[in-house]
């Protein structure tokens, strides 16, 4: 493979900026600028020159298939962080024949190498994404083969089941133990069982990924821009007495028990006076759609309205706003008041409650992706096949091909399509 280059630390200027190399030829290419190769793994200081130009003072590590983090020969020119100094390095290497990396290549190789499976590459990407803690806790949990040693053994399993079944095939009924096929049936309902067990946490550990949307809905001036401005802590949103202010939603990035949540302020519901009110409206209800949790909002001084009440439902708390006025309460509604900040503490709570109970980190290692229910859910349906299929053949096939979809979670199998769609992901330099 070709000599690849990419700067691995962030644009810009900075003290230290590290360009990597990977590939066939990284140590050409290092010679030809640094000098002899320095010892493997050993920083060493050198003056970097091409076609007789002093280009920079740097820092070289010379890392050696494959003890690297691509598994091919590598090197590391830790530069100073300027502009120029980039791009003059960057020249070099191009006329020496390394090319710019694609975003992802340097995992991608490593993942071709063997050096990790794909889940692990994923979750490599959600570290280098990570905002929250909770983000970063999932995604070094992955990085560092949680899904990957689950999947493994699972396959581990299927491999010896589906061998079991071959044999079944291949050999005289009365050579083998009686009860074989009842057996496999079994190991394979057990397996099936486990994989639907991770299936059932559903997509949480997605949300903690791409985190979750709370829409906060209600009549006009109920107080939802007020209350969007109270739980953001700034003045986001325009607020006035006059029924219909909010027509685009107004959306507010904030973190909630480790997951970044987006709350969206939409417009008051009801018969809508123009057309630019009743497109608010329309995105109003489009977004109560699509949110992860409704925040539907009624007001002390009116009477609670039916738009609002008919979204009422699981994924929705119900607060009643302005509760610092004369009121007979709301039954299963948190009074609250954006303006003295009555209850506003609780419904923080509350909210971070529902944010943790939707997406919050889950004990062990979950799907992080939709790509992986779609393969364990593949993985799962025809393990429950096995069960109708009577003859051998069709037994060994249902294992197979539920062998083939868990590999491809792990990119161990059949790999070739997902490929493009987990390194898309990356930026590049890693
Ligand atoms: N007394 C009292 N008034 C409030 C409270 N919250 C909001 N208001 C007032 O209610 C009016 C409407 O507030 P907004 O926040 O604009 O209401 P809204 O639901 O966003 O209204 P639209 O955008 O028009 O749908 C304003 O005059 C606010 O000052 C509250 O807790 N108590
Ligand atoms: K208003
Ligand atoms: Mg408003």
């Amino acid at each position: 493979m070709s000599v690849i280059f990419a700067l691995a630390t962030g644009a810009g200027r900075s003290a230290v900026a590290v360009m990597r190399l990977s590939g066939a030829g990284t140590g050409e290419v290092l010679a030809t600028l640094a000098g002899p190769l320095p010892a493997p793994r050993r920083a060493s200081l050198r003056l970097l020159r091409h076609a007789g130009v002093a280009l920079d003072r740097a820092l070289v590590l010379w890392l050696p298939a494959p003890g690297s983090y691509t598994g091919e020969d590598s090197a590391e020119l830790h530069l100073h962080g300027g502009p120029a100094v980039i791009a003059a390095v960057a020249e070099a290497l191009a006329a020496l024949g390394a090319r710019p990396a694609e975003p992802g290549e340097f995992t991608r190789r490593a993942f071709l190498h063997g050096r990790m499976d794909l889940t692990a590459a994923e979750g490599i990407a959600d570290l280098i994404s990570a905002e929250t803690e909770a983000q970063r806790r999932q995604a070094l949990r992955q990085a560092e083969g949680g899904l990957a040693a689950r999947h493994a053994a699972w396959a581990t399993r299927l491999t010896q089941l589906l061998a079991r079944q071959e044999a079944f095939i291949e050999f005289e009924e009365e050579d083998l133990p009686g009860d074989l096929d009842a057996r496999v049936e079994a190991d394979a309902a057990t397996l099936r069982a486990e994989m639907a067990t991770l299936l059932a946490e559903g997509d949480r550990g997605e949300k903690l990924r791409e985190g979750l949307t709370i829409a906060i809905l209600g009549a006009p001036n109920a107080g939802k821009s007020s209350l969007l401005n109270a739980l953001a802590g700034r003045e986001a949103a325009i607020v006035s007495a006059r029924a219909g202010t909010t027509r685009d939603v107004v959306e507010v990035r904030m973190i909630l028990a480790g997951v970044p949540v987006t709350l969206a302020d939409t417009a008051g519901l009801r018969e809508a006076s123009d057309e630019i009110e009743a497109e608010g409206i329309r995105r109003a209800l489009a977004r109560a759609e699509t949110a992860d949790l409704r925040l539907l909002v009624f007001a002390a001084d009116a009477p609670p309205d039916e738009a609002t009440r008919a979204l009422r439902g699981p994924d929705a708390l119900v607060v009643l706003n302005k509760a610092d006025l004369p009121h007979a309460g709301l039954e299963g509604a948190l009074p609250v008041s954006a303006r003295s900040g009555e209850g506003l503490a609780t419904l923080r709570q509350r909210l971070e409650e529902a944010a943790a109970a939707r997406a919050g980190l889950a004990d062990g290692a979950v799907l992080t992706r939709p790509r992986h229910r779609a393969a364990l859910g593949e993985a799962v349906e025809e393990l429950s096949r096995l069960p109708d299929a009577a003859l051998p053949e069709l037994r060994a096939e249902a294992l197979r091909r539920a062998l083939r979809a868990l590999g491809r979670l792990t990119g161990r199998v059949d790999v070739e399509q997902v490929l493009d769609v987990v390194f898309g992901e990356f930026c590049i330099g890693k």
